[in-house]
């Protein structure tokens, strides 16, 4: 490790051991301005972490870290389009596909900007014409469904995206199959009709198992229904691998194209985001984008104490490495965010799940957390009795809006925001056990049975929560809020040491279902497989009645 980085290392450590105990209600308490001074904001977001138990001096000490383990210079890089994905000697240039009111993007000594557009020109054109009906399968019916067939990247964007701006939503129907299992393309077909279905085949590599098994049943489902010269109106596809493409026979006026340099988790931005603009046009597409070009900007220039990516970024580094927190919960209380959390999991755990640095050393810290969540309030009903009462401390990260897209329905969402301000101060604040048996023996309990009871009722608090607030989900927000956890993923990595744009991790899977697969259809022998795997391939033999 880099002396500065061990050093500045060394000084938060020491700086949180003497912080252990450090009690937020006493900070609030002792300090009226709390919240204004742990909360930074950008335009009508505020990111607000004076519920983490933080000081300046943790602050000053998290941003001289960032500082030792150059950030600046890391997100310089990342910016002018230098290959710092190493391991694939690929540049991250994801911040090109929505840079739009910039200049020229730089990458191998060309200007990627003009091919940036070309696409969305191509996309906006293919939208509209499905849209407006302009564009018709081959029996000549306008398209009312559109299947988006991907999986990871190339789903979980899209998925979400479309979900969370339902409100904007006035394009055909979308579906997403990603599962290899065909349980989600038969029941995903069962409610629709081939004459006036679009599929969009959604593959960075075109090679992924999943994506081209559905791809090829799609196929044949069209062409049972409407014969095999039908398929071409049926089918666009979203890749860089344009000549597989071809080989599938998709139409290369019906393929949108993107660059390896924008990872498969980064690339809802491009032509990956197709059917986001299907369902919701190309205006409120380019709000997205414009959205998460705002933040791009801001983290491109801000100072690191008032970044909020950066901040965001310094917060988690802080519960996961110097609190030693395994995890974190993200808890939109936003019915229509309610893919986010999936989509967060592939954006953070498969950029920062890696176990060596940058030169291949092992890590010496903690790596990224385990991230999971669920929509508020559904999740209080679930799995808040283990944030609150648990053995572990989660650190958890609300995000709201002020306003919700249904005014007549008002009443609900001054609930929803009730319930998460809640929530947040729950975890804060805790109640003691003096406090629990106070409030059972004023509900008349007698005194033995209340102190029997309270223990139970106890709550410790002092459990750190960062909230996320804007005015209201629209695209222009929602773009805004997934580049702030993009960068933050970002200013993570920097300060593991680690290659978040890679995800080697995902490969031995992959092969070794490849080398199973003739073992699996009886076609070879479990040769020398090991006994679990060769006792479950007798059982599924035998449960098959084979
Ligand atoms: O778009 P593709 O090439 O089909 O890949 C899909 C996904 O598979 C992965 O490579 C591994 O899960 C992801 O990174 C990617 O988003």
């Amino acid at each position: 490790m880099d002396q500065a980085i061990e050093t500045a290392l060394a000084a938060l450590r020491t700086h949180r051991a003497a912080k252990a105990s450090m009690d937020m209600r006493a900070a609030f308490a002792g300090d009226p301005q709390r919240f204004e001074r742990f909360s930074l904001g950008l335009d009508d977001l505020t990111l607000d972490f004076s519920r983490t138990a933080v000081t300046e001096e943790t602050i000053a000490l998290l941003t001289g870290l960032a500082e030792a383990a150059g950030l600046s210079a890391a997100r310089e890089a990342m910016f002018s389009g230098e290959r710092i994905n190493g391991t694939e000697d690929r540049a991250v240039l994801h911040t090109a596909l929505r840079a739009l009111s910039g200049g020229p993007v730089v990458e191998a000594g060309k200007d990627v900007m003009p091919e940036v557009r070309a696409v969305l020109e191509a996309m906006d054109a293919f939208a509209t014409g499905v849209r407006t009906g302009a564009i018709r399968g081959a029996t000549g019916k306008a398209f009312t469904d559109v299947v988006n067939i991907g999986i990871g990247g190339s789903d979980l964007g899209p998925v979400m995206v479309t979900r969370a701006l339902a409100p904007f939503h006035d394009g055909p129907r979308l579906h997403y199959v990603s599962n290899i299992d065909g349980a989600h393309i038969a029941d995903t077909l069962a409610g629709l009709d081939p004459e006036t279905t679009l599929f969009i085949i959604a593959s960075k590599t075109f090679t992924t198992i999943e994506t081209m098994t559905n791809a090829a049943t799609a196929r044949q489902w069209v062409a049972d229904a409407l014969g095999q010269e039908a398929t071409g109106d049926h089918f666009a596809a979203v890749s860089t691998a344009l000549d597989k493409v071809s080989a599938f026979g998709i139409d290369r006026a019906r393929v949108f194209g993107f660059w390896d340099w924008v990872g498969g988790r980064y690339s809802l931005w491009g032509a990956i985001g197709l059917p986001i603009m299907i369902a919701v046009g190309a205006d409120d597409f380019r709000r997205l984008l414009a959205g998460a070009e705002a933040m791009d900007r801001h983290f491109h220039s801000a100072p690191p104490a008032r970044n909020l990516p950066v901040m965001l970024g310094l917060i988690g580094y802080w519960h996961r490495v110097i609190c030693g927190y395994p995890a974190r919960a993200v808890i939109p209380y936003d019915q229509r965010l309610e893919r986010l959390p999936a989509y967060l999991q592939q954006l953070d755990m498969e950029s920062n799940g890696k176990r060596v640095q940058l030169d291949g050393t092992a890590a010496e810290t903690p790596t990224g957390p385990l991230v999971w969540g669920e929509p508020g309030t559904n999740g209080q009903h679930a799995f808040f009795q283990l944030l609150h009462q648990g053995t572990d401390i989660i650190p958890v990260e609300f995000i709201l809006a002020a306003e919700g897209h249904e005014p007549r329905l008002k009443h609900h969402h001054d609930l929803l925001v009730a319930n998460c301000l809640a929530q947040a101060e729950a975890l804060m604040k805790g109640r003691t056990r003096e406090e629990a048996e106070a409030q059972l023996l004023a509900k008349g309990m007698d005194a033995s049975e209340a102190k029997r009871l309270a223990p139970h009722r106890v709550f410790p608090g002092n459990r750190p929560s960062v909230t996320i607030l804007h005015r209201r989900l629209d695209p222009f927000a929602l773009g805004r809020l997934i580049a702030l956890y993009e960068h933050r993923v970002f200013v993570e990595a920097r300060l593991y040491g680690i290659n978040a744009f890679d995800q080697w991790g995902v490969e031995l899977g992959k092969e070794l279902a490849t080398e199973l697969l003739p073992v699996v259809e009886g076609k070879t022998g479990a040769g020398d497989r090991d006994a679990a795997t060769a006792g479950m391939i007798r059982l599924i033999a035998a449960l098959r009645g084979g």
